[in-house]
């Protein structure tokens, strides 16, 4: 099978997006065998992606689309901040809708993203979780601060869920940041039963941060959206940030604000930033072979 794809990034969070509206793809299920995908993943031997986004037809009334997410270990994950920009711009590019504001499915429920003039895109990203069990985070009872034991040290961290797991940890420096040692030990704590990501966030002001992610399924990124908006949300519950911060990430910079409430009542945390598409491409797959 040959596969079409358009390689893309957010502020260098890099994504392989296959048209699933266009190609014949798998409806559920991993759109590649998982071996596959993560041989493709593979920045050697393989195109090299942090994760692969699958667009595809809605299904229900009320959205345009459905896209999903698979991490480059062959994880399918329920959100993607970075990933939700990239998709409306491909889908707007390949002229699969003309909307500005587009509604998509995705497993964590629905969205709503603009796509403004200059070319960046905003994207409501839904309610956060802060209850343990919908993070999902092992925890007798919420607060703001958990007190994690890793290896032989113990870690202050807060936990949010954003329909993928968060936890956060506030460091004096980015760039000395354990985040290499830290970040692997945590993603895979026993107290997170689906893993998580560890963000790793230095408080310059009460509206500006800058961060750095250890990604589940991932590792570190440039960028990464959904974990500018939980380390964003866990500074204000700590009471060091305002409504609206700058999230300074290695491969740029990114919007967020919180609380906002839309006419009918819901409030999200706002994300903006750029979506960037790189080169279209074509790979052969193999084709899994014929059951004897
Ligand atoms: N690694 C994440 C998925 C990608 C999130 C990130 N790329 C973003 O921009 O939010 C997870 O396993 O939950």
């Amino acid at each position: 099978m040959r596969l079409k794809f358009t390689k893309m990034h957010g502020l260098g969070n890099d994504f392989v997006v296959v048209d699933g509206v266009r190609q014949p793809l798998p409806e559920n299920g991993p759109p590649l065998p998982a071996e596959e995908l993560r041989r493709l993943g593979d920045r050697h031997f393989g195109i090299g992606f942090d994760q692969m986004l699958v667009v595809q037809p809605a299904r229900k009334e009320g959205v345009d689309f459905r896209y999903r997410i698979f991490n480059s270990d062959g994880s399918e994950v329920n959100q993607c901040g970075n990933g939700a920009r990239c998709f409306a711009r491909f889908v707007r590019d390949e002229e699969l809708t003309d909307k500005h504001e587009i509604r998509v499915e995705t497993a964590a429920g629905e969205m709503t993203l603009r796509v403004t003039d200059d070319g960046l895109v905003t994207v409501d990203m839904g309610a956060p979780r802060w209850a343990p069990e919908a993070i999902p985070f092992t925890a007798k009872a919420e607060a703001d601060r958990y007190f994690l034991v890793a290896g032989n040290n113990g870690y202050e961290v807060s936990a949010v869920g954003l329909g993928n797991p968060h936890c956060v940890l506030l460091v004096e420096n980015v760039d000395n940041a354990p985040v290499d040692t830290v970040g692997p030990l945590l993603e895979s704590h026993e107290q997170f039963p689906e893993r998580v990501n560890v963000g790793f966030m230095q408080v310059i002001g009460r509206n500006e941060i800058r961060l750095r992610v250890y990604e589940r399924g991932a590792g570190e990124t440039l960028a990464c959206g959904s974990g500018a908006c939980a380390a964003v949300l866990c500074g204000q519950r700590l009471g060091l940030l305002d409504d609206t911060v700058t999230v300074h990430l290695l491969g740029g910079t990114l919007q967020v604000h919180y609380p906002y409430s839309s006419q009918d009542g819901h409030s999200g945390v706002l994300m903006t930033g750029p979506a960037s598409r790189v080169y279209d491409g074509a790979i052969d797959i193999p084709q899994p072979s014929k059951a004897r």
